[in-house]
């Protein structure tokens, strides 16, 4: 998928939603687990339920691996019934990989060929050979962590750089502007990080960020629009738990639409 068509369905559905597809084999409605892949029924059900309100899915591959053969099955069929039926929708692989370049290339195949996936998320730690493996594929999208969620976060990314003022963070994004631009990289930045916002907007104005971190992890969505949104709407703002395991009831999918809808009425108001 491209810049523009990625735009034009965030204006059209008036949302920067993306659900994060975070299935947990534990987690979900106990009457699924009769059917022979309660994973996919679960994600069928929930993208079935939510799509009118959402621009992204983002499986996280952790929770597919942890399974097996049967869970890279799962992944297989959850990427395919989305392509398939709702072609629309941006689709990110959440896997965090980047590894020496001969590696990182089989990585890429492997999400963005195999699996058809928009989109991977790519640890900078390893540097420009470890990335650039992942970029050239035409419509397809590296998604650099940048300042993540989590509160490890403050151990190296916010940092400061020997003397300088600089973090290590925005030198990330300073130097990850050379391997990409704003039509095939994006940036993870925490919602729970909305006070860097600003920073992260001086060096890239333009760029999608993927942020996490609203819901569950008490980012604020609404100083995540404020302080991130471009002059095009270029945000994606994901929420896995929050949406997916609002009901472990039979009506799972339902309750799962409902936030869904209430996320995206949140952002209606600032998508212009
Ligand atoms: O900095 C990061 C990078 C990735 N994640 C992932 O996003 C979702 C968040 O799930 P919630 O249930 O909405 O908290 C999950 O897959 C994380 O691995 C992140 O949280 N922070």
């Amino acid at each position: 998928m491209n810049r523009k068509q990625l735009v034009e369905q965030i204006r059209k559905k008036k949302s920067v939603l993306c659900v994060g597809l975070d299935t947990d084999i534990e987690k979900i409605p106990s009457f699924l687990l009769e059917k022979e892949d309660p994973v996919f029924e679960f994600n069928k059900a929930i993208i079935d339920a939510t799509h009118k309100y959402t621009v992204a899915y983002k499986p996280n591959i952790a929770f597919y691996e942890a399974l097996g053969v049967k869970g890279w099955q799962s992944l297989e069929k959850t990427i395919n019934y989305l392509n398939e039926n709702y072609p629309e929708v941006f689709t990110i692989a959440d896997a965090k990989r980047g590894d020496i370049g001969n590696t990182s290339a089989r990585y890429a195949k492997a999400f963005f060929e195999e699996l058809s996936f928009d989109s991977i998320t790519v640890a900078p730690y390893m540097g420009s050979d470890s990335v650039k493996p992942f970029t050239g594929f035409k419509n397809k999208w590296v998604i650099l962590l940048a300042l993540t969620s989590n509160p490890g976060a403050f151990d190296f990314q916010t940092q400061n750089r020997g003397n300088s003022d600089e973090m290590l963070f925005e030198k990330v994004l300073e130097e990850s502007k050379k391997w990409g631009d704003k039509e095939d990289m994006m940036y993870v930045v925490g919602a729970t990080k909305a006070d860097y916002m600003r920073k992260v907007r001086n060096v890239v104005p333009e760029n999608f960020l993927l942020v996490p971190g609203v819901g569950a992890q008490g980012g604020s969505l609404s100083e995540v629009m404020e302080n991130g949104l471009g002059k095009e709407p270029n945000l994606l703002i994901n929420s896995s738990r929050g949406v997916i395991y609002a009901s472990n009831e039979e009506d799972f999918a339902e309750i799962a639409g409902k936030k869904a809808k209430a996320l995206q009425q949140e952002m209606a108001p600032y998508i212009k």
